[in-house]
């Protein structure tokens, strides 16, 4: 769904009550224009200094050109939050990225030249930050960024700008980080946590800094109901290209990015939130069509999390089962994993016209009105970062892990000065 959609054809009757109770909807449907009409009211002084929440996406970025890749792959390999190699890793990483580099260049231009991430990102940062301006006017106004973890614009990028913005630097901003992965792992929002706490070390000084930004954590939200109902309308838009006779009969298969079986054993909340999501959106959906959970995208010749997607539709087939659609659960926006891994190598290869793939979040209203009320809860509570995210894996040896927890939980005593 786009965002050309009226905001007011959202209508109130079709979303939870739940979702509406939480987000002060009223004040939404007062708008008759688009989103992006939506004017920023006046800046009201309430703890943040006058100057304002920023509210900065976080998330792993994609190459927005092929020229970029070779750049994306080496910071990804680096990345021993994603790619543990340890000592080897300045040596091998780089190896390995230059290796898989011509490879992933023909797929990024398979889908257009490059990710849609940056896009996307800048789209929901944006638009959800005008409608909070209307949610939650006590702390307005409230300003996107963007911090990519692989691409431009790096964490560092984005750290710089709200210095410059004002945020830090003696002035005591309010900053709000917002991880963009519905579902928590250590290898995805962990890795983004660890580097945004490495900049502020870097930038503003490590420990207690008198004036230095006043950073809060968003670290999941896989079962916030303005989410499933994105996800439900989208599955419920792509069920109608079935027969009626037929439609209840076609397999849902939610599709995530796997993970390693080393970072599942470490004991790495991702596939429990993942599987959360995936039955709040069946419980939502009423349960009417058969499903399973599937994992897509593993990389090296190591054990991943499976049933493995491209599997489970080839064995479908041959099982006569051949009326699939494809849920991509674990990412808000279109990328490579979508556009060419489900859309050319999976389905294309199929040849079957019954094997679909649902839209990814994108513009979708709903869901940017869905991160809205999360910011807005997020704020109205005040606290630092969730109980959960105190919790180390049982697994984890890493010390940034330690420190960058411990900074995050600190921050509650500046929040509540
Ligand atoms: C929730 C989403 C993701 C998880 C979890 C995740 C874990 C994970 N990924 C790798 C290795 C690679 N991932 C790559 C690309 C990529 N990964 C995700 C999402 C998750 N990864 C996305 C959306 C993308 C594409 C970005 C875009 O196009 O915009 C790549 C690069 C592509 C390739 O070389 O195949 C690698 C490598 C690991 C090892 C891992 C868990 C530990
Ligand atoms: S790896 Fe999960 S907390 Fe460190
Ligand atoms: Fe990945």
């Amino acid at each position: 769904m786009a965002l050309r959609q009226p905001l007011t054809q959202l209508s109130k009757r079709t979303l939870p009550s739940q979702f509406f109770r939480s987000t002060s909807i009223p004040a939404i449907h007062q708008h008759r224009s688009n989103l992006a009409s939506i004017s920023t009211p006046p800046v009201v002084n309430n703890g943040t200094n006058g100057k304002g929440t920023a509210i900065v996406f976080m998330n792993m970025g994609g190459p927005s050109t092929t020229a970029d890749v070779g750049n994306f792959l080496s910071r990804l390999f680096a990345d021993g939050d994603l790619i543990p190699l340890g000592r080897l890793q300045n040596y091998i990483g780089p190896l390995i990225s230059r290796r898989r580099t011509p490879k992933i260049i023909k797929q990024y231009a398979a889908i257009g030249g490059g990710s849609p991430i940056r896009k996307w990102s800048e789209l929901q940062s944006s638009e959800m930050c005008k409608l909070l301006d209307s949610i939650s006017p006590s702390t307005a106004p409230h300003r996107p960024y963007v911090a990519f973890r692989y691409a431009d614009p790096l964490t560092e990028e984005m750290y710089t700008k709200l210095l410059a913005d004002g945020f830090g630097g003696g002035n005591g901003g309010r900053a709000v980080a917002f991880t963009q992965y519905p579902q928590y792992s250590c290898s995805t929002t962990g890795s983004s946590l660890n580097e945004l706490w490495r900049w502020r070390g870097r930038l503003e000084g490590k420990g207690d800094v008198e004036g230095a930004i006043k950073w809060s954590v968003i670290d999941r939200w896989p079962t916030h109901p303005g989410l499933v109902e994105a996800f439900a309308r989208n599955i419920e838009a792509k069920l109608q290209e079935y027969p009626p006779e037929t439609r209840n009969n076609v397999v849902l298969l939610y599709s995530a990015h796997s993970l390693p079986m080393s970072v599942v054993n470490r004991g790495d909340p991702y596939p429990a939130e993942v599987a959360a999501t995936v039955h709040a959106v069946n419980t939502r959906l009423g349960f009417k069509n058969p499903y399973r959970l599937v994992w897509q995208s593993q990389v090296g010749p190591s054990a991943w999390l499976g049933a493995q997607t491209s599997d489970t539709v080839e064995n479908y087939i041959k099982k006569g089962q051949t009326d699939l659609v494809l849920i991509p659960i674990a990412f808000t926006s279109d990328h490579i994993e979508t556009l060419y891994e489900l859309d050319q190598e999976v389905i294309g290869e199929t040849g079957l016209d019954s094997i679909k793939r649902v839209e990814s979040l994108n513009g979708s209203e709903v869901f940017i009105k869905a991160l809205a009320d999360i910011a807005k809860t997020h704020l109205e509570e005040n606290v630092a970062c969730s109980q959960q995210m105190g919790l180390r894996c049982p697994g984890c040896v890493s010390e940034k892990c330690v420190e960058s927890k411990k900074f995050f939980a600190s921050q509650q005593k500046e929040l509540t000065a």
